[in-house]
């Protein structure tokens, strides 16, 4: 029973209504928030968090509030917003149920001091777990992408930049980083905030090269650091563990020394002498394949790859490349990512049938 005494006849119906309705909104949030994290993300610890959240709101769902229902008598059953009939994607879903869970909760803790202080204080803390939920939500999806991104466009400056990008991600590019030496950093921030809304449309990871700052201004999910860039450890202070650094690498011990300092992924080269960097050593298909026996995150290789020596890059063992000229100046970018994916899964589906036989099958 709750522990304040308000106006019996008016109030305290209205009270408990409100927390029914809410308390359901809740869990319903919770319960779909759940399911993607079994079902999609496959983590156990996601799924529980939600499920243990869900069970300690039931528990606070008594009789005498279940009693007050009145759906017939509800005027909001029938009041929908357009955009509750669309969701674009499974991020948005998601959002969209967060914030409902979000509301619905903060509505519990306010009103629930209208009917037991410590429903109110325990709903508060539950509102601080699910923002809490939320970031390890978006950094566990953030990290899965990674790993199942095994093309990675580096951008270039173009004039058709925006065309290029959203080509490629039509051919299904989950990975992209904006990487810009030469532009004022207006046009940095401008440039990067429509690309990362753009690859966020189409469910693509989006990292900023070289620039911490610019990272954490456009929310991306991440950055790119050089050896002359600043260490990951201290961009990590900046960026959390949620957001991806990435780091490049030219020999064995700068692989090591990135693996140490914590970088999610390394990019390896350059394999081959390019334009795009000119005056770079290539660290040739040696590293590669080194890379190939001892790298225990992913990695990347990069540098001069084209869809002609792509198959010499696959042998020596790579399963992930990084590009710019290849698709940046393909006349047909959609294709040509494509045409990269379609070698990158046949090398993956060959050495998870045979993984000893790697090199020479492909
Ligand atoms: C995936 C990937 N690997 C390597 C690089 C090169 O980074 P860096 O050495 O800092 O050179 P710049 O790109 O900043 O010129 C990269 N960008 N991405
Ligand atoms: C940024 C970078 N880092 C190492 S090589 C490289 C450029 C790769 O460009 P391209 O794919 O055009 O050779
Ligand atoms: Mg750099």
């Amino acid at each position: 029973m709750g522990d304040k005494n308000n106006n019996i006849n008016f109030i305290q119906p209205a009270v408990y209504r409100i927390l029914d309705a809410n308390l359901d909104r809740a869990r319903e949030g919770l319960r779909i928030i759940e399911e993607w994290c079994r079902f999609g993300l496959n983590s156990g610890q996601l799924a529980n968090e939600c499920k243990q959240m869900r069970q300690e709101l039931a528990g606070l769902h008594s009789s005498e509030i279940r009693a007050a229902r009145d759906t017939p008598g509800d005027p909001g059953t029938e009041l929908t917003h357009p955009k509750e009939e669309q969701r674009s994607g499974i991020e948005q879903l998601l959002q969209a149920n967060l914030c409902r869970v979000e509301e619905a909760l903060r509505v519990i803790e306010e009103y629930g001091k209208l009917y037991s202080t410590q429903m109110s204080a325990d709903v508060k803390q539950m509102r601080y777990r699910v923002y809490t939920l939320e970031s390890n939500l978006l950094a566990y999806r953030r990290h899965q992408l990674l790993k199942r991104s095994h093309l990675y466009l580096v951008t270039s400056p173009s004039e058709n930049l925006f065309n290029v990008i959203e080509a490629a991600l039509q051919g299904g590019l989950t990975l992209l980083q904006y990487r810009d030496k030469t532009s004022d950093d207006s046009i940095r921030l401008s440039y990067a905030h429509k690309l990362r809304q753009l690859c966020h449309h189409y469910g693509a990871l989006f990292i900023i090269n070289d620039r911490v700052d610019l990272a954490v201004a456009v929310d991306a999910d991440g950055v790119h650091l050089g050896q002359q860039d600043i260490p990951v450890a201290f961009a990590r202070q900046i960026l959390g563990t949620q957001r991806i650094i990435g780091k490049s690498t030219t020999n064995p011990d700068e692989m090591q020394r990135a693996i140490q300092e914590g970088a999610d992924y390394i990019g390896v080269g350059p394999v081959y002498e390019t334009p795009t960097k000119a005056g770079k050593a290539a660290a040739g298909v040696e590293y590669v394949q080194y890379a190939a026996k001892n790298s225990p995150i992913p990695w990347f290789a990069i540098g001069g790859i084209d869809m002609n020596n792509l198959n010499d890059v696959l042998k020596s063992g790579a399963e992930r490349v990084a590009v710019v000229r290849a698709i940046m100046e393909a006349e047909q970018p959609t294709l040509i990512t494509q045409y990269f994916h379609s070698q990158l899964t046949r090398v993956q589906t060959l050495r998870s049938i045979e993984p000893q036989v790697v090199q020479s099958h492909v």
